[in-house]
This record gives C-alpha cells, structure tokens and sequence, in this order.
C-alpha cells in the first residue's frame, strides 16, 4: 500500500498502479513544500490559488481494513467552457495591432516624433563629431600596433596550419607515427597553398599601396590610411573597454513578472494564507510601462487595492507615481494597473498645438493636453460648467487659459473675462473679450467688482432672452431647441457661443457687497445658461464652502483638479466619491505642473498633463485673435472700445433713497415700487406691475443682499393695520448707503 501524499491533486487521474504491487519496491518520500517564491510553507499552508484537498480524519491507524468511501467530490472540478466565436473574435480583434501605427496617423504625434528624432539623432551626431578628434582618434592610433600584431600573428597562425598544431601534438604524444606523418604531409600542403596565397595578398596590397602613395589624390591617400588605422585600432581595441562612448544613459527598465505583482499584494496584506490573486490576461507592454490585469480574492474589492496604492508600489519596488490603478466594470474585485517605466507626469506635455492655428472651431473638441501614457486629450466646453481647482503655482491659471485661448481663435465666440487677482496672466484678452475686468479694486472710474455683476446680469437677461428665441424658431431650423453652430454664428440672431471665465472666483464670491448677488447670478447662469450655449468656467485656490460654495460647485458638471492638499479638498473639487473611484489629485506632486484630473468633461476620467502657453504664446495667440475677429466683424463690447452703459448692481439703494421724502421715517413696500417705477420706467416698470405681495418680494429679494430687511416689525407699529404688510425704514437704506461708499472708499 502505498502512503497518501499531502501534494495529490484533485482532478488529476490515478496513477496505474505498478503491476507487482505486492512488492516493496520503494519508499514514497514526502517532498519539503515549497511556495511560489521558493519558500517552505509552513505546515498546513496552501500554495495560492491551489485547492486543499479535504481528506478523511486518518487517526484511526490501528484499523487497516477501513476503507476509503468514495462518493461525491464536495467542491467538483470546474467547469471550462471553449470561448465562443464572437469571444473568440473580439479577443483576437484585442490583440490586432493596427495596419499603421497610431503615431503615423495623427499629426500631432507625427510631429512630435519628427521633433523627438530631430532632437535625439541630432544630439548623438554632435557627441560623436565631438569626440572624434579628441578622444576616438588618439585612441585608435594607440590601438592600432597592437592591431597590426594581433593581424600578423591571425595571418601567421593561419599560413603555418596552427589550428592543428595540438592533433599532431597528440600524435607525437600516443608515438603513433603513422597518423603524425598523415598530418605533417597535410599541413605541408597546406602550408604551401596558404604561403603562396599570403604571398599573392602581399603583393598586391605592396602595389596597391604604392599605387596610392604615387597616384591617388591626397583625400584618397587620407581616407585609406584612415580606414587603415581605424580597422587596426578596432582590432586592437581591449575586448573590456568600448572605443566608442555611449551617447545616451539606459534607463532602468526591469521586466515585470507575476511573481513580482504576486509579491506586493502580499506584501500590501491583499491575499491571505489561502486566497491567491489570478491574472486573467498575460502581463504586457502598454506604451511607457506595464499593464497588468490582476483578479483579487474573493470579498477583497478595488476600494482595498486602492487604499493599499503606496504599499503595491513599494511592493513591486517603485516610486507611488509610477503605479495608476484603474477599476474594471466587469467585475470589483478586477483592478487594471498601469505601472509606468518612469514617472510620467513630471514629464511635461510641451507647448500647445493651439499655438500654431489659425483659427479654432470652438463647437469641436481641441486639443488641451495629454494623458498620462502620452494619449492626446482633447476638450471641449460644449454644454457644460468647469470648475478648476488647486493649491496656489500649481497651472490653474495656465489650464484655464489654454481653454479661453481656444476659445478667442474662434471668432464667433464670446468672451466674458474677470481675473479676481488682477494678475498680468489674463490681461491680454483684453484684445478680444467682450467684457472684461481685473481685481477687486476701482482703477481708473472702473469698479471691476460692478462690471461683472453688470456683465453677469446683462448674460442673465441674454440667457433668458435665448431660451424664449430659440423656443420660437421653427423646428427645422432649431430641432431640438437648442443652439446649432449655424444659429450661433447668425449674426443677426447675436446668440454666440459665451464662455465666461472667472479667475480666482473666491475674491468675488466673497466680496461683502456684491458676493451674495455674484454667487446668485452664477448659480442662474451655472445651471441654466450652458443648454443655450453660454458656459461658464471657475478656477479657484480655495474650494471649501465658504469661499466657493456648493450650491455654485455642484452645477459644475466638468471638473479639473490640480494638486491639491489632501484627499477630502480633492473631493470637494472632483465631486464627492471621486476618491472611491481612484481620483485623488491629493497624489500629485509640487513637481506636476500643469497635471490635473479631469472629470465630467467626457464619459472618461483620468489624468491630463495640459499644454503649455506661456505669456509671450497668449499674447502671439491673442494678437492673432484680435485680428481675426476684426476681419470677421465680431470684436464687440469692451474689445472694441465699446463704452459700457450698465447701471452698477446696487443703484437700487440710490433708487430707493431717491423715492423716499425726507420726513418719511417707515414706507410701504408697495408705495416704494410704485415709486421707483415711476423714477425708472425700463428698470421697475415690471414690477410694478405685479400684484399684491409678490410686489414686495421682488423688493425684499433685491434688497435683502445688502441686509436690508423688509421685515412684518413694521405692522406692528401702526395698531392693526396692515399687520402683515412690509416696508422700509429709512434709516436702513442710510446705512446700506454709508457702509457701500465705505468699502468703495477702502478699496
Ligand atoms: N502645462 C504646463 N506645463 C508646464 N509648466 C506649467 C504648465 N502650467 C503651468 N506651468 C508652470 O506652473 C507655473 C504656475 O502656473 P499658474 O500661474 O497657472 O499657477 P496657478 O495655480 O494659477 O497659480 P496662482 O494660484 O499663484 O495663480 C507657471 O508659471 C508655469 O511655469
């Protein structure tokens, strides 16, 4: 009987037994278990992903006729189904390469490796010009007599038959004179035939070289000695010691193995004693890097791999930057990791391709940067609201602007401008932006601050005034009620494409007079305005509640987030459950200029390293804009020149004080619109014209962001009448008054 080994496999067929099973023959040894790293396992472990075999509690020796029942297997061997065709097409598609590479297809990678071979041999040509004269021909001439030896003595061995030098020593050795005298009457021969060959080659290489000394032009003569001296050189040249230097540095590229990625999830606590990680497609090359799809164990799911990001890295012996794990929609526990052969995101993606155009079609996606693995990303602002967010030098400013640049190369668009920092990045747009304005401080009779609550306001109406135009056209002009590109570049319809771009947002949200009013009138235009073509981009270093709240961040369907400080401020700029997703911009480093993740924008989220336009690209990009603008006749607004005839925000404080007498202490809300209506016909004909209480709302909410309050107190005071009815002390307005010229005046 033979023993039980511990390592028999389930599944596998019975050996046949040996036909004299009665005799001992051998002992079965028990192998020393090993685990896939070459380590004993310890006792009762499993190797990962094998199964245990379950066997009958053998304590019972003493009974050797029990016998083994046989019955159903618990766990029975699975089951393997041949792929079907259309699996077996779309793997077979998968792995197709394509005809032509992608790079040879886009202009864009095309010139990008035109520039890369440019650059690249261009410098190896001029390492090498360089060292030809100083290092490379000093060393050759030194080599070259050791060459000539080493030639004479290849030449002298071959004509004297030295490679059968030890037979005929062998001969002499075993006396066997026969064979010896066969050898030596051989190697004679030879001899002779090799001399006068040898003899023949000395000859002609003597008149040749005489011929040359004699007749051949100089440069002939040089460049024969040349390749003279070159050819000894390199034959003498030590075997240890290359001639020529390298000219680049080999990066270290280890080749990955599934022991490898086996190890870090290890490492990383992923799998346990009993439960392995599978690799349900082969480890590959997936352009700068690895991609290696891994199955975790059953009830671990990508959440955990996530979360355990550092160790995996420090598993697999990288830098955390190197490793990009992506989530699997087939399946939670799959987790796609990306392992980059060198950080990519420190690379930068170079200047943008805008720069070169003439012009841009604003309603087609542009190019804005690249991913991580070099895959170009185009944007678009289509139908949607952007917020960017970041710690302070990180390319807000620059991300931001390469989009608004797009946007100024495509005449029919207009651009509504205010930078909250008043910094030099923006102030070229002046060129082309329809309305613009820089900081929070008066300059010049200009109240920045005022001009985009006017600017805002002014959309508003637009916005509004849209949705009731374009409502009324007819269907086969515009199908679907919204704005077409041929609508949008009507220009007696005026309804072009808006991008509105607000740097630094905070300094406006938060200004104490105006901020409740700005947030109000962006929300509006936020929420509503992008379905009639009027998008709206923010870019702000604080994204917390206070400074941007969520009510204005949560209409912004795309997002891009820079480095930021920790997870949770990611979260706030990238949406909550970003995180979960495998979105942490937390992750980036001070290094990562201009690197962001994107989201919302398309169906994909994921990492963009931006384009470069510097100031001096905008100002070339913008000047050209200008000019095309003007051919176009599309310059508008303060771009051209246009003096803006805006009433400032709170002219309603002006207003009211205007209409109220100066004994009068308490007014009637009603009584005030009825005024003002009269004082300003186009400003509050409107409302005046509503009826009863909704009157006094419209006052109350037009007053209530300077805390003046329309309050029910006021009934109150004349006994019974008109408890429920509001109105307006004088004295607030004097105060709303004072306060607003105060914070003008310290401006
Ligand atoms: N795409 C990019 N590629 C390379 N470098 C970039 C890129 N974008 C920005 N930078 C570099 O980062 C610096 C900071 O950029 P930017 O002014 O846009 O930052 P910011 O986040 O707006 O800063 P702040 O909050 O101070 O305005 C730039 O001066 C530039 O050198």
């Amino acid at each position: 009987m033979s023993e039980i080994n511990d390592f028999d496999q389930p599944g596998r067929p019975p050996e046949a037994d040996p036909d004299d099973t009665e005799q001992n023959t051998a002992a079965v040894l028990p192998f020393k278990k090993r685990t896939a790293g070459g380590e004993p396992l310890a006792p009762g472990e499993v190797k990962p992903g094998e199964w245990q075999a379950d066997l009958p509690d053998d304590t019972d020796t003493d009974d050797e006729t029990a016998e083994v029942t046989e019955g159903a297997p618990v766990d029975p061997p699975r089951q393997v189904y041949p792929p079907s065709v259309a699996e077996w097409m779309a793997e077979h598609d998968k792995a197709r390469q394509p005809v032509i590479p992608e790079w040879v297809k886009l202009p864009d990678q095309r010139k990008a490796v035109r520039k890369w071979a440019v650059r690249h041999y261009g410098t190896v040509i001029g390492y090498h010009a360089v060292r030809i004269p100083c290092i490379y021909t000093p060393k050759l001439l030194a080599y070259a007599p050791r060459g000539v030896w080493r030639w004479s003595t290849a030449a002298g061995h071959w004509v004297f038959d030295y490679e059968a030098k030890p037979l005929r020593a062998a001969a002499v050795a075993a006396e066997d004179a026969g064979e010896y005298l066969r050898l030596s009457a051989v190697r004679d021969d030879r001899v002779r035939l090799r001399g006068i060959i040898a003899g023949l080659v000395g000859v002609v290489g003597l008149i040749a070289a005489l011929a040359l000394w004699v007749m051949a032009p100089t440069w002939m003569l040089l460049l024969a000695i040349a390749t003279l001296t070159t050819t000894l050189g390199v034959a003498g040249a030590p075997a240890d010691r290359p001639l020529i230097d390298r000219a680049k540095v080999t990066f270290r590229k280890r080749k990955l193995s599934s022991d490898i990625i086996t190890r870090a999830y290890a490492a990383a606590g992923l799998t346990g004693k009993d439960t392995g990680i599978a690799f349900p497609r082969p480890i590959g090359r997936d352009g700068d890097g690895w991609r290696v799809i891994v199955d975790l164990p059953y009830g671990k799911s990508f959440k955990d791999a996530l979360a355990k990001r550092q160790s995996l890295a420090s598993g697999i012996d990288i830098a955390a930057t190197q490793l990009f794990l992506d989530p699997d929609l087939t399946s939670e526990r799959r987790v796609s990791m990306w392992i980059a052969d060198r950080d990519p995101l420190a690379v930068p993606a170079g200047k943008s391709p805008l720069l070169g155009a003439t012009r841009v079609d604003f309603w087609q996606p542009f190019p804005w940067g690249v991913d991580e693995r070099g895959n170009p990303v185009m944007a678009t602002m289509l139908w949607l609201s952007f917020l960017v967010g970041a710690v302070p030098r990180q390319g807000k400013t620059f991300s931001a602007r390469t989009i608004a640049l797009a946007a100024a190369l495509d005449p029919y668009v207009r651009l509504i401008v205010f930078d909250g920092k008043a910094s030099p990045d923006w102030r070229k747009f002046a060129l082309v932006a329809h309305r613009i304005g820089f900081g929070i401080v008066p300059r010049n009779g200009i109240d920045p601050v005022e001009h985009l609550v006017a600017a805002l306001e002014e959309l508003k109406g637009d916005v509004e005034d849209r949705y009731h135009r374009l409502s009324e056209l007819p269907l086969h002009i515009c199908p679907e009620g919204k704005l077409t590109p041929e609508l949008s570049r009507d220009k007696k319809l005026n309804m072009p494409l808006t991008l509105v771009v607000i740097d630094e947002v905070q300094e406006y949200l938060q200004h104490p007079v105006y901020g409740q009013v700005i947030l109000d009138l962006l929300v509006y235009l936020a929420r509503v305005a992008p379905a009639v073509g009027v998008s709206v981009m923010l870019s702000t270093q604080k994204p917390d509640d206070t400074a941007c709240p969520p009510k204005l961040r949560d209409q912004c369907q795309g997002r891009f987030s820079l480095r930021v400080g920790s997870w949770q401020v990611s979260d706030v700029v990238l949406g909550a459950g970003s995180y979960s997703e495998g979105l942490d911009a937390s992750r980036l480093l001070k290094s990562h200029k201009g690197v962001g993740i994107l989201k919302g924008m398309t169906d994909d989220a994921g990492i963009v390293r931006t384009y470069l336009a510097d100031g001096r690209d905008a100002e070339a990009v913008l000047t050209r804009a200008n000019a095309l603008r003007e051919a176009e006749g599309t310059l508008t607004g303060d771009a051209a020149g246009e003096k803006a005839t805006v009433r400032s925000a709170d002219a309603i404080l002006d207003d009211v004080a205007m209409v109220l007498g100066k004994a009068e202490t308490k007014v009637w809300s009603e009584t005030i619109v009825d005024r003002l209506a009269v004082l300003n016909e186009a400003a509050y004909g409107d409302w005046a014209a509503l009826e009863g209480r909704a009157k006094a709302d419209q006052l109350a909410a037009a007053l209530k962001p300077y805390g003046i309050a329309t309050d029910q107190v006021w009934g109150k005071t004349e006994a019974g009448k008109g408890a429920n009815r509001r109105g307006i002390e004088r004295q607030h307005i004097i105060d709303a008054i004072t306060q607003r010229n105060k914070n003008r005046a310290g401006k």
